[in-house]
C-alpha cells in the first residue's frame, strides 16, 4: 500500500515516470461538499437565515410563526481561483411544535429528526440571549455524534451586550456546541462568516450539484410556497396555521409571445367558512391580491410568464386528520 510509512521506509518502488514521489501530482483542486441541517424553534429565523446563506430567496419567511413546513434544501457553491471550492447542501426544517399534538405537527417533527439525521453539521438557531423550554425541546434532539454550532440570531435586537457573554456559558452548559456564533441572519458580513465558519466542517468529496444550482425543490413546489407566503404575508395574524395551498395544475407551455410559459392553478384550503371569507377579502380583493403578488414573484425565480388561478376551499378538521395530511403533500 502506498502510504506515508511504507514510503518513508523505502518500501514503495519509484514512480515509472521517475517523478520525485515527494511532489504533488498536479494541483488538483480540492473540493468539499456536505450537508447541513438548520434547526430551531418556530420564528427564530431559520428560513431568513437559509435564504442569507443560498444568497436568493429560497424557503418562505413569514412574522407569522410555523410557515415552513417541508424540508427544504438550498445550495450554495463558493469556488476559488484554483477551480475547487465548497459546496454547501442546506436543510431547512419546520419549527418545532411543542403545544399541539395533532398528526400534522406529529409530521413535522418527524421531518426536524429526518432532517438532522446523518448531516454533516447542525446549526443550532436561537434567539440571542434567550433559550425556552421549545428550544429545549429541539436542542434535545441533537445527538453527539453531529457537531452542531450555536447560531445566536437576532443579534441586532439585543440591547444589553453585556449579557450576552453570561448567556453563551449558560448554553456551553446545555450542549456541546462545537463554537458560537452570536450574529443577526440580516448582516450579509455575518453570513459570510458563517459560511467560513461551516466550511471547516465539511468534507473533502466532489461536489454533488452543479455550481449554479441553487435547490432541488421542483418549481410545482416553489410556486406552492410562494403563494402561501403571499396567503400568510396578506391575511396577517388573522388566519391560523393550518391553512395550506395544493397545486393543482401546473403545465408548461410554449408561447409565440412569451417563449416558456407556466399555467398554475392552486387551491387555498382553510379549515372554517370564516377563514375562506378572510381570504377572499372584501369583493375579492384579497385573494386578487395574493395572486398577482404570487405570480410577480414566480415570475422572477422561474423567469418566464406565470398564469396563476386562485381557489379557496373549506375542509374543516384536515389538520387532524392523518391520511388528509399526507395527501396534502406532508409526509
Ligand atoms: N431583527 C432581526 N429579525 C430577524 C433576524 N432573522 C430573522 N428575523 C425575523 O424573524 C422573523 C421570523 O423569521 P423566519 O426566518 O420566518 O423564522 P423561522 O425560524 O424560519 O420560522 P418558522 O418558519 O416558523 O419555523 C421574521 O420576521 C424575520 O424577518 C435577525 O437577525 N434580526
Amino acid at each position: 500500500m502506498n502510504t506515508p510509512e511504507n514510503r518513508a521506509a523505502g518500501a514503495d518502488p519509484a514512480p515509472p515516470d521517475g517523478r520525485n514521489d515527494a511532489e504533488p501530482l498536479s494541483a488538483e483542486p480540492v473540493q468539499r461538499c456536505g450537508l447541513i441541517a438548520i434547526v430551531g424553534k418556530p420564528n427564530v429565523g431559520k428560513s431568513t437565515l437559509l435564504n442569507a446563506l443560498v444568497g436568493q430567496k429560497i424557503s418562505i419567511t413569514s412574522r407569522k410563526a410555523q410557515t415552513t413546513r417541508h424540508r427544504i434544501t438550498g445550495i450554495r457553491t463558493l469556488t476559488n481561483e484554483q477551480g475547487g471550492g465548497t459546496q454547501f447542501v442546506f436543510v431547512d426544517t419546520p419549527g418545532f411544535q411543542t403545544k399541539h399534538s395533532a398528526a400534522l405537527n406529529k409530521s413535522l417533527n418527524k421531518t426536524v429528526l429526518g432532517a438532522i439525521d446523518g448531516v454533516d453539521l447542525i446549526l443550532f438557531v436561537v434567539e440571542a440571549g434567550s433559550f425556552t423550554l421549545g428550544d429545549a425541546k429541539v436542542l434535545s434532539l441533537l445527538r453527539a455524534g453531529t457537531p452542531a454550532i450555536l447560531v445566536a440570531n437576532k443579534l441586532d435586537t439585543v440591547h444589553r451586550r453585556a449579557e450576552v457573554a453570561p448567556w453563551l456559558r449558560d448554553m456551553q452548559e446545555r450542549h456541546p456546541f462545537a463554537e458560537f456564533v452570536p450574529m443577526s441572519a440580516k448582516q450579509p458580513k455575518d453570513v459570510r462568516r458563517l459560511l467560513q465558519i461551516c466550511e471547516r466542517y465539511l468534507p473533502e468529496q466532489p461536489w454533488w450539484y452543479s455550481d449554479d444550482e441553487l435547490t432541488d425543490r421542483s418549481e410545482k413546489f416553489l410556486a406552492s410556497e410562494v403563494v402561501r407566503e403571499k396567503l400568510f404575508r396578506l391575511t396577517g395574524d388573522e388566519l391560523p396555521y393550518t391553512s395550506t395551498v395544493v397545486i393543482d395544475q401546473f403545465k408548461e407551455e410554449k408561447s409565440r409571445a412569451h417563449g416558456r410559459m407556466v399555467r398554475i392553478a392552486a387551491t387555498i384550503v382553510v379549515e372554517r367558512d370564516g377563514h375562506k371569507a378572510m381570504v377572499i377579502g372584501e369583493k375579492g380583493e384579497r385573494l386578487k391580491r395574493i395572486g398577482t403578488e404570487a405570480r410577480q414573484e414566480l415570475e422572477k425565480l422561474m423567469d418566464c410568464k406565470v398564469f396563476i388561478e386562485l381557489w379557496v376551499k373549506v375542509r374543516s378538521g384536515w389538520a387532524d386528520d392523518e391520511a388528509r395530511v399526507r395527501s396534502f403533500g406532508y409526509e
